[in-house]
């Protein structure tokens, strides 16, 4: 299996009251295409800003990227836009769904934005993916018109629109219910076995136990990482990785 990124050396600072600080510190991964990845770690570890390094939505202060062959340090702002527009999605806490427009219209947006496909194809590849999402319903809603988990699952086709090869997710299921959490989890797990790689931050070992590859952040670096293999809900082994999960983190002293 090939990595869909690189990383090498990444190190990011502020500089705060005249001083530098390092929020991320010479940090070296490598992600397989198709792998689900969480990362966990303390709150203010570096766990956001690892993601936001790596996707290139923020500049790293020194090391390397490469993701899919493409050098990103080397990447004008330009095309590391359409880098972002056509080969990655996001999903965050906050679904930041326009307020202005209905559930529909919010999903196809970027689609109209990458200006790849025609209007009718766009349409119909949103229904088939709110008909998966379960949310075809509310196609025509306004967004106040939803669940939280409703919206999320919306956010999560907007991300799908433009067929990403990867997806980060910023605690995702942070503002949802257990039920809805699942069901996004459920989600993330079925675009993941059809091929998207997925990098998804969360505190939760819940959730964290439901994907391949745990990374633990501790004072912006990686710390220590554990692999339980691909999610199948049908092995039934939920609480046997959720046991394995907690023990793990419990012995970094989470
Ligand atoms: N623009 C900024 N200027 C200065 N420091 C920053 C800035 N953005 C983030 N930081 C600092 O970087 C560190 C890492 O922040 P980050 O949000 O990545 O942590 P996190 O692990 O995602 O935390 P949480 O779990 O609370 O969301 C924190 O100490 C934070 O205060």
């Amino acid at each position: 299996m090939c990595h869909i990124l690189e990383v090498k050396d990444l190190c990011k600072t502020y500089v705060v009251n005249h001083e530098e600080k390092y929020v991320l510190k010479n940090i070296e991964l490598n992600i397989k295409e198709g792998e689900f990845v969480s990362i966990m770690g303390p709150s203010g570890s570096g766990k956001s800003t690892l993601i936001y390094n790596i996707s290139g939505m923020d500049r790293m202060t020194s090391g390397s990227i490469i993701f899919e062959g493409n050098q990103l340090d080397n990447v004008s702002e330009k095309d590391l836009s359409k880098l972002r527009l056509n080969k990655m999605g996001f999903v965050f806490q906050q679904v930041n769904l326009l307020k202005n427009l209905g559930i529909m219209d919010n999903i196809i947006l970027s689609a109209f934005m990458a200006k790849k496909k025609k209007r009718k194809e766009i349409i119909n590849e949103a229904i088939a993916l709110m008909e998966k999402a379960d949310i075809l319903e509310l196609a025509n809603n306004d967004i106040t018109q939803a669940s939280g988990g409703e919206l999320q699952r919306a956010s999560i086709c907007r991300a799908l629109m433009n067929h990403p090869k990867i997806i980060f997710a910023d605690e995702p299921t942070g503002a949802l219910n257990s039920k809805a959490a699942n069901e996004i989890m459920a989600m993330f797990n079925k675009i993941n076995d059809e091929g998207t790689t997925i990098m998804l931050v969360t505190h939760d070992a819940k959730i964290a136990s439901q994907t391949e590859r745990v990374l633990y952040m501790v004072d912006g670096t990686i710390e220590a990482e554990l692999f339980l293999g691909k999610y199948r809900e049908k092995n039934n082994n939920r609480k046997k990785r959720e046991a394995r999960l907690t023990h793990w983190l419990l012995e970094k002293g989470w």
